[in-house]
């Protein structure tokens, strides 16, 4: 048992997911200490002297057996880590964490995208990084405020080692935050760097006011495009049905409380997408997008909603141009083409 007899947590990211995590696992776990490690030593200080995270999670009291650090080296005694710093900043974090990492200890990944440089799933970037730790991923449906404010989530907490994710899962369970354990890591982090591009192009759509029979198709067409990918890189079709596929899916293509679907709708609006960036904060989908779109590429997976996202972000179509371009390509059947 990895967590058996456990003393401390680490949480890296001072974010508002990594703080409402950190609320969350001191919750789960009154008698264990959490460490929250941010980058920034005035934001740690203010931490330490408030008790909240007013700069990302306002209003929300740190619990007491939480301790906010920006000094990597208090987290060396931690059993448990959670990364929760964004996706294209996770390998500079474990390459400092891997000077003061306990050995063994397990890595929660919770942060959601693909590396850009490298095309490289999360999960591989860890184990590139610190081979000898097991990487985990914990994905679905969850806003960190929901979560901070006690509102009932459930999500998937995924390892290859069944036992390991089932541990994980109890280890983070409160009677309003819901694990599902799986193996199939790779499906659970797809599902999670996928639904944000597609929900950039829900945004745009919302945006652009074209009706909500036009959101409901882009949302079942984009879930058709995840699912092909999704099972071309070797995930298994049950997990991107579930709480991290699906389920991510429908919150984030939904909700104005999703960073990457209010950044569509500035863009659906006309912003520009630095405006629409400053008005939103960290938007995965920009990140991921091209990326995803190349790895789609490779596989001959077709992705026509994620790919017409990539040109707008480029600036290589206009949106005018990317619904007339979806809308009017060749008729086809529904399912049954398998890219
Ligand atoms: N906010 C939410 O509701 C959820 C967020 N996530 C994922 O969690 C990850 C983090 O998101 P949030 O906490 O929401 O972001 P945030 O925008 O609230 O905070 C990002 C944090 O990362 C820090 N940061 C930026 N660059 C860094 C670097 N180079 N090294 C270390 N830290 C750096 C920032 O200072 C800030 O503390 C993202 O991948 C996001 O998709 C997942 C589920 C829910
Ligand atoms: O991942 C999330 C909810 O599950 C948060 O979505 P945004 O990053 O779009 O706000």
């Amino acid at each position: 048992m990895v967590t058996e007899g456990i003393r401390q947590i680490a949480v890296l990211g001072g974010g508002a997911w990594g703080t409402a995590l950190a609320n969350l696992a001191a919750r789960a776990q009154p008698s264990v200490q959490v460490a929250l490690w941010a980058r920034n030593a005035s934001h740690v200080e203010e931490m330490s002297a408030t008790g909240v995270n007013a700069r990302y999670l306002p209003g929300v009291p740190l619990l007491s057996n939480i301790r906010p650090t920006a000094d990597l080296a208090d987290t060396s005694n931690a059993d448990v880590i959670l990364a929760v710093v964004p996706a294209q900043t996770l390998r500079s974090t474990l390459e400092a964490l891997a000077a003061h990492i306990k050995p063994g200890a397990p890595i929660i990944i919770c942060a959601k995208g693909i590396e850009h440089s490298s095309g490289l799933f999360l999960s591989e970037v860890a184990a590139s990084i610190l081979p000898d730790h097991p990487p985990a991923v914990l994905s679905g449906p969850s806003f960190a405020s929901d979560v901070a404010s006690g509102l009932p989530t459930a999500v998937t907490l995924a390892a290859l080692d069944g036992e390991l994710a089932a541990e994980l899962a109890s280890l983070l369970s409160t009677p309003w935050f819901r694990l599902y354990s799986s193996t199939d890591l790779r499906g659970a982090e797809i599902g999670g760097a996928a639904k944000n591009v597609l929900a950039i192009a829900n945004g745009v759509a919302a945006g652009r006011g074209l009706g909500a029979s036009a959101g409901a198709a882009l949302l079942a067409r984009g879930f058709a495009e995840l699912s092909r990918f999704g099972i071309a890189l070797g995930a298994e079709p049950k997990t991107l049905m579930g709480l991290s596929g699906l389920g991510d899916l429908v919150l984030t293509c939904t909700s104005p409380m999703s960073r990457n679907f209010s950044l569509g709708v500035s863009l659906g609006r006309g912003m520009t997408l630095e405006e629409a960036t400053q008005r939103s904060g960290l938007t995965e989908g920009v990140h991921t997008c091209g990326v995803l779109v190349d790895l789609a590429n490779a596989k001959r997976v077709d992705m026509p909603i994620a790919s017409a996202v990539d040109a707008v972000l480029a600036e290589q179509i206009t949106i005018d141009e990317a619904i007339a371009a979806l809308m009017t390509r060749p008729s086809k059947a529904e399912f049954g083409e398998i890219r």
